[in-house]
């Protein structure tokens, strides 16, 4: 990384941020002139009338506005899934998959997105779409944006830059990011990197926020000190350019005759954002029992249903175990909420082998999973003295609606078929005359 780039610090705060001096407006949104010659342009995202701690605008003070470009084609794209759109059946199987390979042919991170399940309904924006990308090929003449949900990235190998309207992050493995729906961007390859990979959760539902902390107080978990938006930066270039939305399931492009990423200036609460997982304050026992995972959410997508959220994004990040007298992995469980899980390094306390960093595995709504029998055996005989477990951080796409896997993630080869057998070994210990 050459150049370091600059961050205002806070969660959904109301943000200014301008190129060149002068150019936010002050006092008003709306000049009969803005200054440099710009055009005003909001960008919501949320309804005008959304109660105030959900209502989410910003303005954009830039050198041509959205208007200006041509008719939207359709785009071929045969690997990304929404649901409802060719949303094939859930079924209540384990699944779990290997880390999907980098291409070999130049491909962008539009070409390389890959869908591994769907649920909800993106145009009643309901539910989520989780992806995964691997890429190898800058987007240079391209530019992306998604009117079906925002997109939380989660690298898993190289770090990648992300070229927003509103400025440029970076995030590597260990790191997330937020782009809001409808914002353009393109995604590079950090200084560097040759391939990248991640994860992707589409989120057609309300806007990720932090969760209330209940009984916890007013610090811990995500604090929202340490959540970081970019600053204004922008290009002024013309030229041959396409933009790529994605709008209700399906792909669109139009011809841009200049960069997109033209903004000036900018003010308001919705812009990306990014957080370094590693600043988390994790909360877990220091007496006995494992909690439920719910203590390690990061950030959370409720839906109408209170305490039911259409998305939950939980990390199960490096800790100390110290509970007593406790079988400390995460013990046999089925549940109401559907579990898509990913692993972004070292090892998931759960699984002695086969969830390596890059693969997946889905659980659905009352399937039943936990330790395979390995674990199962390993933690039940351990000497419980505190462990720190180092090198692990795995996540949880969490949400109240069942999980479609897509017919490609169904077929993939790297589908690992035989899952179900880790847990085939355990059998019985039920001895009636030893309590
Ligand atoms: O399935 C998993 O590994 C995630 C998970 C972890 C845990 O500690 C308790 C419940 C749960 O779903
Ligand atoms: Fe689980």
């Amino acid at each position: 990384m050459t150049e370091q780039l600059q961050y205002q610090n806070g969660f959904h705060n109301h943000f200014s941020s301008e190129a060149l001096p002068g150019a936010l407006p002050i006092g008003q949104n709306s000049p009969q002139k803005c200054a440099y010659g710009l055009y005003a342009e909001q960008l919501t995202g949320s309804a005008f009338t959304a109660p105030r701690h959900q209502n989410f605008r910003s303005w954009l003070y830039r050198i041509r506005p959205s208007v200006v470009q041509s008719a939207y084609q359709p785009l071929e794209n045969n690997n990304v899934h929404t649901a409802p759109l060719d949303k094939p059946a859930a079924d209540p199987n384990q699944m779990r998959w290997d880390p999907v390979s980098i291409p070999d042919a130049p491909t962008d991170f539009i070409d390389g997105l890959f869908t591994i399940a769907v649920n909800g309904d993106a145009g009643t924006q309901a539910g989520v779409g989780v992806h995964v990308y691997t890429f190898n090929k800058d987007m240079t003449e391209r530019f992306f944006y998604n009117a079906d949900g925002e997109l939380l990235f989660v690298p898993q190998m190289g770090a990648i830059r992300l070229r927003t309207e509103f400025g440029e992050l970076e995030i590597d493995n260990g790191e997330i990011a937020v782009i809001p729906r409808g914002v353009k961007f393109q995604v590079r390859k950090a200084q560097g990197v040759d391939a990248a990979r991640g994860y992707i959760c589409e989120n057609y539902g309300s806007p990720l926020e932090l969760p209330g902390l209940g009984p916890i107080g007013a610090n811990g978990l995500a604090n929202p000190r340490d959540f970081q938006s970019p600053v204004a930066a922008y290009e002024d270039l013309e030229g041959d350019y396409r933009l790529v939305a994605k709008f209700s399931g399906r792909f669109w492009e139009t011809k841009l005759n200049h960069s997109p990423l033209d903004v000036v200036a900018w003010h308001g609460n919705c812009a990306p954002y990014k957080y370094n997982l590693a600043n988390f304050n994790t909360i877990n026992t220091v007496s006995f029992d494992h909690p439920d995972p719910s203590i390690f959410t990061v950030l959370t997508s409720p839906s109408d249903t209170p305490g039911m959220a259409n998305l939950d994004f939980v990390i199960f990040p490096p800790r100390w175990m110290v509970a007593e007298n406790t079988f400390r992995p995460p013990w046999f469980h089925r549940n109401l909420m559907s579990e898509f899980m990913g692993l972004i390094h070292g090892e998931y306390d759960a699984k002695a082998e086969g969830f390596t960093p890059g693969g997946a595995s889905l659980h659905n709504s009352m399937s039943p999973h936990g330790p395979d029998a390995e674990t199962f055996e390993k933690a039940s005989n351990a000497e419980l003295k505190p462990q720190f477990l180092g090198d692990t951080l795995a996540f949880m796409f969490e949400s109240r609606y069942f999980f479609h896997p897509t017919p490609a993630a169904l077929d993939a080869d790297f589908r690992q078929r035989d899952y179900v057998d880790v847990w085939s070994t355990l059998r019985s210990h039920f001895n009636p005359n030893q309590p």
